[in-house]
């Protein structure tokens, strides 16, 4: 472990001490499941007039997940005498209304998440959906999210703690479940989001987020590793578009007929660009595409992240610990039928 990353874990750890779950566990908390994905079969079509691209995907819901604690106060606020915030809290809502509290806390991700609160997803979510909904009283809301899931990965964690956060603060608003206006929010906050609200497998098309039909989940043992360094899902459609690469009209049939999601096709044609963009996905895929207990491997959606298919559980945590020996970011889980959702 370089001095970096000890030092790092080190304030990790006193912020924890220093944190007192007692805050979140009061009547009015809720804790939050933030499912990872991966991209099961990933087809980039063509840009459409919105500047989109078309894709056809099935996703598949991972055990793996980030755990979030949701409270809210129908409270008035006061706004700092200098009008600055500190990053942790951000100012939303259809009349400026709502007071976001959003404490991260780093649970052994690669390179932990320094967003302001104002930039989090998760922030992002409260204020769309207290928009839609003219929710225009004072507000506030308090978020602990606890990162497992790495970004910039391909592995949907911002999605899925923004779809976890729209499930609970939905609930807390007592909002009925399936309220059309979650759903809406869900997709106009970005194309992962909305297949976080069903979760298990689903066939999407569209941009992504529009749902076709849930499939049987796959419920092997998973093994994901990343490599050090990231891809923007911005800049892999960027590059893709430099060499697009169309999907095989026969495989597509095959994925649009498939009921069960172990009879998915594992393809990706955001593969190229993004392995252009961080050839250290080359070296990860050559590791896996030779080792005898994978049976099956392909990029997590824009990457960087590279995940594996193994028979049993013990190989899954062979593997891992394997990757982990050549310092990439290494977990073994399994394929889920999770979604976002709210624990009590
Ligand atoms: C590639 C996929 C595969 O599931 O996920 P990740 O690997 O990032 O998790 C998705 O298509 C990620 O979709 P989404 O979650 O909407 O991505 P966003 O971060 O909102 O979009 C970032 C940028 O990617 C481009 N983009 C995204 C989706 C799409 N169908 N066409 C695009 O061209 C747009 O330039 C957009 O501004
Ligand atoms: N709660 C969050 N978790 C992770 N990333 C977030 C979050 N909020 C905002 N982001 C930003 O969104 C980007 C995309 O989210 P990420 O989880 O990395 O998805 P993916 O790896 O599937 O593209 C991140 O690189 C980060 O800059």
């Amino acid at each position: 472990m370089s001095q970096e990353s000890m030092n790092v874990n080190m304030i990790e750890a006193a912020r924890d001490a220093q944190w007192d779950p007692a805050r979140f566990l009061g009547p009015n908390y809720l804790r939050l499941i933030a499912p990872a994905k991966v991209n099961l079969f990933l087809g980039i079509g063509a840009t459409r007039a919105d500047g989109r691209h078309e894709a056809t995907t099935v996703m598949q819901a991972l055990l793996l997940h980030d755990t979030l604690y949701l409270n809210t106060k129908a409270e008035p606020w006061e706004m700092p005498e200098d009008s600055t915030l500190p990053p942790w809290q951000a100012i939303g809502g259809p009349a400026g209304n709502v007071l976001v509290n959003l404490d991260v806390a780093d649970k052994g991700t690669p390179l932990p998440l320094q967003t302001a609160a104002a930039d989090n997803l998760v922030f992002q979510a409260v204020d769309a959906l207290c928009r839609a909904l003219g929710w225009n009283s004072p507000l506030q809301v308090s978020i602990r999210l606890e990162k497992t899931i790495p970004h910039q990965a391909g592995l949907g964690g911002g999605s899925s703690d923004a779809a976890a956060v729209l499930v609970g603060l939905a609930q807390k608003l007592e909002l009925a479940a399936n309220d059309e206006r979650i759903s809406e929010v869900a997709q106009a906050l970005g194309t992962d989001v909305a297949f976080f609200l069903k979760g298990g497998a689903a066939l999407l098309d569209g941009a992504g987020e529009n749902f076709v039909h849930q499939l049987a989940p796959l419920k092997v043992p998973v093994v994901l590793v990343k490599p050090e360094g990231g891809v923007s899902t911005a800049a892999a459609y960027q590059a893709f578009d430099q060499q697009p690469d169309a999907v095989p009209p026969a495989l597509l049939a095959q994925v649009e007929a498939a009921a069960n999601a172990a009879d998915v096709p594992l393809f990706n044609n955001l593969d190229a660009p993004a392995r252009q963009l961080l050839p250290a996905i080359a070296e990860v895929e050559e590791m896996l595409a030779s080792h005898p207990a994978v049976r099956g491997h392909l990029l997590c959606g824009s990457g960087a992240c590279v995940f594996a298919i193994t028979k049993t559980q013990a190989d899954a945590l062979a593997l891992a610990a394997e990757a982990g020996k050549r310092g990439w970011w290494a977990r073994a889980t399994s394929g889920s039928p999770l979604r976002a959702c709210a624990l009590g």
